[in-house]
This record gives C-alpha cells, structure tokens and sequence, in this order.
C-alpha cells in the first residue's frame, strides 16, 4: 500500500448544534487522486477549510507528512507543502502570467517580496514559473496580463502559482466548476498528468471528470464519510449511490 502523506484522524466541525464535519477519518496516499464527493451542504467545503487552515476543527487531527499540522496556521501548513489552488481573488490581475507565477515560486524560495520589481528579471524565478507553465499548458500565455485571462485559464494560472510553491499534494476544490466541456477536458488531462508528483485530494461535482481522474473516492453525506474504495467499489456501493449517484445515472453530473 502506497505511504499516507495526509492523514486525518476523529475530525470534527460543529457550527452551532449543526454537526458539519462528523468524526472523520481519510488519507491522502502518495500519487493518488482521491476525490471527495457528496450533495450540497454534505460539509466538503468545510472540511477541506479545516485542511488548508481556514477553519479550525472542534477535534481529531490532520498529519501531513509526519507532522502535525492541527494547529497550524494557513501559511505554516502552506510552507509545509499543503498546496491550496482554485481562489481566483489570488491573481495579481495587473501582472503578466509569467510574474504572477514567478512570485508564487519567489515565496517558495523565501525571497524578500522587496524585490517585486524585479521579478520578472529574476531568471531563475522565471525558470520555475515557465517551468510551471508548461507543465498546466499555459506557456503560450507568460506575457499576457494576468486580469485579461479568460476565466479557464485563470484557473489553470491558480494551478501554476500552486505548483510554483512545490508542494507536496494539492487541495482542489471544485476545479472544474464554472468550466465550459473543452476547458474541463483539457484540464482533466492535465491533473491526469500531475498527480504522480502532486497527490490531489480533489473535490468535484464533475461526476464524469471524478471516476476519470480519482483513485479512490469518498462519499461524504451529512457530514460524515458513507463509503471509501475505488471508483469501481464506490459505484457499486449501495449507500455511495443512495446517497449521490443515484441507481439511474452513477456517472452523471450531480
Ligand atoms: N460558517 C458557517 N456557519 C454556519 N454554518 C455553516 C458555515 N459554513 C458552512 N455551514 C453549513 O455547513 C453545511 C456544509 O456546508 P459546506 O459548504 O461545507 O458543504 P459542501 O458539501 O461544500 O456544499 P457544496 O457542494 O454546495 O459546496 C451547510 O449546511 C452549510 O450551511
């Protein structure tokens, strides 16, 4: 069995008397996808807030590589190597590409953020975000200003700036939401390509895009993980498709 980068042990998230995140336990393997899935208001959201820090869980822990990162505040486990994509608002929108991406691995490097000027002369800096670049398929695009993307390919800027900080798994919510057919296709392909280097604990409501890309899958409903296994086991799982998928469309778009 491939070694678990991410575990998370008894988690548990509560607003009030509404029990979101209910005693959770998952790990993200080395070079796998594993894609979390559930209706609305199933608490993925939330507990992927727990994961990059933004929230706070009421109990149970999150190890990542060995470490325990409960505590941790969203740009400690960031260091750690716990990359977050998918937040638009992060783009430099006044900066080309290439200086959006070059920052992000300038960060990465433990620059001092004085020399942001100078980033685009950085050339090391530069190797990485073109490197970076062309691993998501958007080289074509460095020296375009980054607020004249379109919206696909600001998302596939927000996986770049992700992979510049070389982490050691990403957190993916909801990547190809907003996404026309083609757009969603491509990028599939892409994070195909980049999960053996990045493990991906993906979220998804792209039915057809999860049982493409996850390795395994977890339904999430109510707060609370219904069924664990690969896309096969999950598809076959009785609760998996009373709860979600449903016995008529176990592909379908949710
Ligand atoms: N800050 C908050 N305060 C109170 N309730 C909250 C808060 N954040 C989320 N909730 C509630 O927690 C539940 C889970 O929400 P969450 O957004 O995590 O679900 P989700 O599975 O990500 O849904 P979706 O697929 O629609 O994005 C919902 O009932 C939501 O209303």
């Amino acid at each position: 069995m491939s070694e678990a980068i991410l575990q998370l042990s008894g988690l548990r998230k509560a607003f009030g008397a509404l029990v979101v995140t209910d005693d959770i336990h998952l790990e993200l393997r080395r070079g796998e996808c594993h894609a979390l899935i559930g209706p609305n208001g199933a608490g993925k959201s939330t507990l992927i807030h727990q994961l990059s820090g933004m929230l706070q869980p009421d109990a149970g822990s999150i190890v990542f590589m060995g470490q325990d990162v409960t505590r941790l505040s969203q740009s400690e486990r960031a260091l750690a190597g716990l990359g977050r994509s998918f937040q638009i608002t992060s783009i430099l929108p006044e900066f080309t590409v290439l200086e959006n991406v070059a920052l992000a691995a300038q960060v990465r490097a433990g620059s001092s953020f004085r020399f942001l000027g100078r980033v685009a002369d950085e050339r090391l800096l530069n190797e990485a975000a073109i490197s970076a670049l062309a691993r998501i398929g958007l080289a074509g695009k460095a020296d375009m200003v980054a607020g004249t993307l379109s919206y696909g390919e600001k998302r596939l800027l927000e996986l770049a700036i992700a992979i510049a900080g070389r982490p050691h798994a990403l957190l993916l919510d909801e990547p190809l939401a907003g996404m026309g057919r083609a757009e969603s296709a491509s990028l599939t392909q892409v994070l195909l390509a980049l999960k053996a280097e990045y493990p991906i604990l993906l979220i998804e409501h792209d039915m057809e895009a999860v049982f493409q890309l996850a390795d395994r899958v977890s339904v999430l409903v109510a707060g609370a993980i219904v069924a664990t296994g690969t896309p096969d086991e999950v598809r076959a799982d009785p609760k998996a498709r009373a709860a979600y998928l449903g016995d008529d469309h176990p592909e379908g778009t949710a």
